[in-house]
């Protein structure tokens, strides 16, 4: 069986979590299986060593975006959740599929490389509201980014489309 058979065969689905109508994929289910997960990491990996940082959003995106950083001895960047990073941020609202938030990004993430080769990851994109508030913040401190990864993609909620207007290339492992 394939990877991304495996990957959908490993997802659990949680149906109104975390409100009623939404049916939320878990990857707990997942990241059980160390053989299944480190798969995973070694597929993006393979495809993105030649990246110069490797940005991860909080938080499912922490969990994929920095172990394939480590795998590719590159460093990571960590998008967070307002409020959450000490040093100088720059900070994007957005929508999700379940409600508002907004993320912040290190001024100096990239230090002084110019124009840095930048992957993206999250574990999924549904809406594309997470992914392209991260986009613009990472553009706004000067990096270039070469691609978006996922896991998973919620394709009737179009988010794909949205990151792709942005010039950013969408790569994601399996479809629903
Ligand atoms: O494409 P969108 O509609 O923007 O939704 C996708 C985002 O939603 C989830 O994160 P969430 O904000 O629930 O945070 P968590 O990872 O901390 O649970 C998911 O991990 C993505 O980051
Ligand atoms: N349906 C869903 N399952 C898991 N994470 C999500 N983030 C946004 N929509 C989601």
């Amino acid at each position: 069986m394939d990877l991304a058979q495996r990957v959908k065969n490993s997802i659990r689905d949680i149906p109104d979590y975390p409100k009623k109508g939404i049916i939320f994929k878990d990857i707990t289910t997942l990241l059980n299986d160390g053989e299944l997960f480190s798969e995973v990491i070694d597929y993006f990996a393979k495809k993105y060593e030649n990246v110069d940082f490797v940005c991860g959003i909080e938080s499912r995106g922490f969990i994929f975006g920095a172990a394939i950083a480590a795998k590719i001895k590159k460093g990571f960047v960590p998008l967070r959740k307002k409020g959450k990073l000490p040093y100088t941020t720059i900070a994007e609202k957005y929508a999700l599929e379940y409600g508002f938030d907004e993320i912040e990004i290190h001024i100096d993430a990239f230090k002084d490389i110019k124009n840095p080769k930048v992957l993206l990851v999250d574990d999924l994109i549904a809406t594309g509201g997470t992914a392209e508030a991260a986009i613009k913040l990472i553009q706004k401190i000067g990096g270039d980014v070469v691609a978006a990864a996922f896991l998973i993609e919620l394709t009737f909620l179009d988010g794909a489309d949205k990151i792709r207007e942005l010039g950013v290339d969408v790569d994601s492992l399996v479809k629903y």
